[in-house]
C-alpha cells in the first residue's frame, strides 16, 4: 500500500528536504558561516583560502546531522582543531559551539524573511497515509523543527516529533545512528519492523538501515540515488507523490 510493505503501521519522516523546503536554506547558511570563517582564517595563517562545497561538502558532513555534529566533522575533515567552546558562546567566536551559533543565526534570518516552503507531493502523501490509519510522525535533526512544521502550516500532520531539541534532553544520539528513529517509532507504539524510514540525506537513510526499518525510502533531491542506495535506502524517488501512482 502507497508504495510500502503491507506490514507498515506508521511512516517516519525527516523534514529539511523530504517535508519542507529548507535543505538549501541549511546549505548556504553552513557555506556562508564556513566561508566566513576559513577566509578570515586564512588571512591570519598566510594559507589558501578553501570554500565550503555546498554541494559535496555539505551532502558529507553535516546533512542530518545535529549542528553541532556537523560543525565537528567539516572541521575534523578539513583538519582543523577548535576549542569546543559553549552554548553562550557569541556567534562567529571560533570555537565549535560560536561557528554552530553563527549558522543557525543565518538560518532563522532566512527563515524569518522568506518563510517556510512545502514540497507538495510530500503533503499529499502524509495526508494519504494518514488516511490510511497510519501513523505518522517528524524525525528531524534540526533544533528549528518545531517552528519550521508550524511555519509551513503542516505540525497537526503528525503524531509524534523526535527533533533536535527532544534528542538534546534525553541524550539521543544523532544520524547517522538510529536512536532517533528507534524513539519515534517507540512513540507511535511499533517496532522497527512496522515503520518506514523517508529521508533525503546519507546519515538519514544509514539510520534507517542500522535501526532494521521495514523500508528505508530515499528522496533524491540533489541527484544523489546511488549514494542514498549504497548507505541504505532500498528504493529512491524524486517526490512522495511517485508513491501515490497506482503502480506502486
Ligand atoms: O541547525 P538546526 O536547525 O538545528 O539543524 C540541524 C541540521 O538539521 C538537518 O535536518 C539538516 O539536514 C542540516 O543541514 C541541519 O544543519
Amino acid at each position: 500500500m502507497l508504495g510500502m510493505p503491507d506490514r507498515v503501521r506508521g511512516c517516519l519522516f525527516d523534514m529539511d528536504g523530504v517535508l519542507t523546503r529548507t535543505a538549501t536554506v541549511h546549505a548556504a547558511a553552513w557555506k556562508r558561516m564556513f566561508d566566513e570563517f576559513l577566509r578570515a582564517r586564512a588571512e591570519r595563517t598566510g594559507t589558501p583560502f578553501e570554500p565550503f562545497d555546498e554541494v559535496a561538502d555539505y551532502d558529507r558532513y553535516v546533512d542530518g546531522r545535529a549542528r553541532l555534529d556537523g560543525a565537528r566533522a567539516f572541521l575534523t575533515a578539513r583538519g582543523i582543531r577548535l576549542p569546543e567552546g559553549s552554548p553562550d558562546d557569541p556567534p562567529g567566536a571560533w570555537t565549535v559551539h560560536g561557528l554552530a551559533a553563527r549558522k543557525n543565526e543565518l538560518v532563522q534570518a532566512v527563515l524569518k524573511e522568506r518563510g517556510v516552503e512545502v514540497f507538495d507531493g510530500s503533503v499529499r502523501y502524509v495526508h494519504a497515509v494518514r488516511e490510511a490509519g497510519l501513523a505518522t510522525a517528524v524525525v528531524s535533526a534540526s533544533a528549528n523543527a518545531g517552528h519550521v512544521l508550524k511555519a509551513a502550516g503542516i505540525d497537526g500532520l503528525f503524531d509524534a516529533r523526535i527533533d533536535g531539541v527532544v534528542a538534546r534532553r534525553r541524550g539521543l544520539a544523532g544520524k547517522p545512528a538510529p536512536d532517533m528513529y528507534l524513539a519515534a517509532a517507540e512513540a507511535l507504539g511499533l517496532t522497527p519492523g512496522e515503520a518506514a524510514v523517508f529521508e533525503d540525506a546519507i546519515a538519514g537513510v544509514a539510520a534507517g538501515r542500522a535501526g532494521g526499518f521495514a523500508l528505508v525510502v530515499g528522496v533524491d533531491r540533489a541527484g544523489q540515488a546511488a549514494a542514498l542506495r549504497e548507505h541504505g535506502a532500498d528504493l529512491v524517488v524524486t517526490d512522495l507523490a511517485e508513491l501515490l501512482e497506482p503502480s506502486s
